[in-house]
């Protein structure tokens, strides 16, 4: 049927949803106009011969040749199925389960057996139809998608599995909550994709839709791999300040993801923003810090696996503000799991994240672990603080961290001066950002005392 793995994939999930695979796998065959006969022939290549007998007398007697077993499972087939063999002229009859009349629920319950050996791929002789896809399988092994060079379709099916409550949602359902992807509801572009601004259910919502690169496959890769640990963190660890993902499409001309609309925008924006009337005040800039850490600190001791949860991309442009301006975190794409307690950090093969945010062990030796979100969240209490931005070519020290830490004058002068007073709240903040960016990440704290420390600072 030539289908990729992710739209297999997203038919296999109906059994899920308590649907047939088969009959959604059927469906969307006769959406593309083709004919029973098709399927019959189709399945004679494959030498399904059991499959055949089933739509046999859906199809002209001058093709039952094609059925090389011949005719013993028929007859107890179409007794089971309460069927008889009346002749149906029906050779162009479109795949379409009210085509199968009567019999349709018995007919698509039978190709859960049927159909399998379809959905197998020659091309790394590896069955896309997995056990592992069929015994439901928790947690997910994040270190492993971290790690692998290709999402395989083991991989894939593991991933639809965690993806578990979550909502599938189609892509035609999205074109329509998006006015068919107006530009007017680009919200803003990232770097794999845009995101729109929706009104699904009644519902505003925000739906990030993947682009792909033509001439780069391995780009692809990677998007899908970040999307499905996106998928799988935010179904797992779900948390008032942890951004909801409301569903996901996939099998559409391109995959999305689906969260809650955040109309306060992104931190990084909000602390650049020029209209005064915006500004972030102090006690609102203290409290979103504070929201921030109590939810990094709930990624890393919630141990789902026995194991933190690693954001890897802590950044002002990935904390997202609601009406209210309460943060959420969002952008799970990098996120990973981190070292057992009794281990200080894991090696990690390949670096990502955005490197004003990293650490110098993360960078040169590819150490990982929660100490690398508290250096991150040390680099975002400064652009609360400042307003600047983590890396400006226009400073003698790019990176902010070594702009505040280096700072020899009065540390106020630092202070974003748009908005008065606070000097105490705005003292605390860097005072706190200082120690979360220690170099030696065994001396900086854990998320847990530095939400503790923030809750301490005086709203002054
Ligand atoms: N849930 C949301 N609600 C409102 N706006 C959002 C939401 N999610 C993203 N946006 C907006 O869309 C922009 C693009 O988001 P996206 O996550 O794709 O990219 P990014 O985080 O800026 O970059 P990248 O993920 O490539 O590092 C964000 O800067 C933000 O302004």
């Amino acid at each position: 049927m030539k289908y990729d793995i992710i739209t297999i994939e997203s038919i296999r999930k109906e059994i899920y949803r308590g649907n047939s695979p088969s009959s959604e796998l059927l469906t969307i065959w006769g959406h593309q106009n083709h004919t029973v006969l098709e399927l019959f022939i189709l399945l004679s290549r494959m030498e399904h011969y059991q499959a055949m007998t089933v739509i046999k007398h859906l199809v002209d007697d001058k093709y039952h040749h094609l059925i090389k077993d011949g005719d013993e499972h028929l007859n107890t087939l179409m007794q089971n199925l309460g069927m008889n063999k009346k002749e149906c002229n029906n050779r162009d009859l479109k795949i379409r389960p009210e085509n199968f009349n009567d019999h349709s629920t018995k007919i698509l319950n039978v190709p859960e057996m049927v159909l399998q050996p379809i959905i197998v791929s020659k091309e790394n002789n590896e069955s896309i139809v997995s056990p592992r896809f069929l015994q439901p399988k928790s947690p997910l092994p994040l270190g492993r998608l971290g790690t692998s060079k290709m999402f395989t379709a083991s991989d894939i099916s593991c991933v639809a599995e965690s993806a578990g409550a979550i909502p599938h949602i189609s892509y035609e359902e999205l074109q329509r909550s998006t006015n068919n992807w107006d530009n007017n509801a680009i919200l803003g572009k990232g770097g794999f994709g845009t995101v729109y601004k929706g009104t699904w259910k009644c519902t505003q919502v925000a739906i990030k839709r993947l682009e792909q690169k033509e001439d780069k496959p391995e780009y692809h890769s990677e998007q899908i791999k970040q999307s499905i640990t996106e998928l799988h963190c935010l179904n797992a660890y779900r948390h008032d300040n942890v951004l909801p993902l409301y569903g996901y499409s996939i099998g559409g001309p391109h995959p999305c993801l689906i969260y809650q609309y955040m109309a306060g925008g992104s931190l990084e924006h909000r602390l650049r923003v020029r209209d005064p009337t915006k500004l972030l005040k102090w006690p609102t800039r203290l409290n979103i810090a504070i929201g921030a850490a109590r939810g990094l600190q709930f990624l890393h001791t919630s141990m789902i696996n026995g194991k933190p949860l690693v954001h890897g991309d802590i950044k002002s442009a990935n904390i997202l503000l609601d009406p209210n301006d309460q943060p959420r975190i969002g952008d799970f794409g990098l996120a990973r799991e981190g070292p057992q307690s009794q281990y200080t950090y894991i090696k990690v093969s390949r670096i990502h994240g955005t490197r004003p945010y990293l650490p110098d062990e993360f960078l040169r030796a590819k150490k990982f672990s929660t100490k690398v979100d508290t250096y991150s969240f040390g680099v975002v209490l400064f652009e609360i603080a400042t307003s600047l931005g983590a890396y400006s070519d226009k400073r003698e020290d790019k990176f902010l961290k070594d702009h505040v830490v280096n700072y020899k004058g009065d540390i106020l002068d630092l202070k974003d001066k748009r908005v008065e007073g606070y000097d105490e709240c705005f003292k605390g903040l860097v005072e706190i950002g200082k120690m979360c960016v220690t170099k030696r990440a065994k001396e900086r704290p854990e998320m847990v005392s530095v939400l503790i420390l923030l809750e301490g600072v005086s709203i002054k």
